[in-house]
């Protein structure tokens, strides 16, 4: 199982309050958006700099800035839009594409209904957004949705993982590297990861 563990303390007790039945929706929200933040902070570490001449107020001194490398960052629909906010605050230059997948209720199969991506998918390094990766269905349609248009480089971020998840995004798309917060234990027989979270989507925006 190829995934990226981000064990942060600040996302574990964030991630805590999320999971808890009792935290509502605009807790659930504004943890959601901090959670992802710091996820982007960890799943950017290796993001290329160069050397850039800065003048300050005494003197000038050689200085690293980002190499003007392009992001996107493409939620899935709907609740990866979740997790939009705090990823383009820490990266304001990165472009933001749609993908509508939502996963039938019986078989559990994704259902692609929308996909909207900036002109230049082949050139950027792509961040997936989903808080859950249950089957791992979406987040794999997702995936080949972005490679039949051109898209080369690709990161799946999830909140909450199930190791079936995983394992589809691992067998279907072994070049893409998988960052969770967590790796829970299974399935429910509805698909639900357990513990898990209850259903994120329903949770950020209060439908049922
Ligand atoms: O790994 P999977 O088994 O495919 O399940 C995960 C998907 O289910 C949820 O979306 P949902 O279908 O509830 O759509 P929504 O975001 O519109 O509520 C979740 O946000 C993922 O996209
Ligand atoms: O546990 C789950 C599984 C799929 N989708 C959710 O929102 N939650
Ligand atoms: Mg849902």
């Amino acid at each position: 199982m190829q995934v990226k563990i981000i064990d942060h303390p600040l996302i574990q007790h964030k991630l805590s309050l999320i999971r808890d039945v009792k935290t509502g929706t605009k807790e659930f929200r504004e943890l959601l958006e901090e959670v992802s933040m710091l996820m982007a902070f960890e799943i950017t570490r290796n993001m290329p700099l160069e050397e850039t001449v800065v003048e300050t107020p005494l003197t000038t001194c050689k200085c690293q800035v980002l190499s003007g490398k392009k992001i996107g960052v493409v939620p899935i629909l709907r609740a990866g839009l979740g997790m939009v906010n705090g990823i383009v605050k820490l990266i304001p230059a990165a472009k933001v594409g749609h993908i509508g997948v939502y996963r039938d209720h019986e078989t559990l199969k994704p259902v692609e209904y929308y996909c909207k991506l900036p002109t230049d998918v082949a050139e950027r390094e792509l961040i997936v957004i989903d808080p859950m990766l249950a089957t791992g269905g979406s987040s794999a349609a997702a995936i080949d949705m972005l490679k039949a248009r051109g898209a080369k480089q690709i990161k799946l971020m999830c909140l909450v993982a199930a190791p079936e998840g995983i394992k589809t995004v691992n067998d279907s798309h072994p070049d893409v590297e998988v960052y969770v917060a967590a790796v829970d234990s299974h399935l429910n027989e509805q698909g639900y990861i357990v513990p898990g979270l209850g259903d994120a989507g329903d949770r950020i925006f209060g439908t049922k």
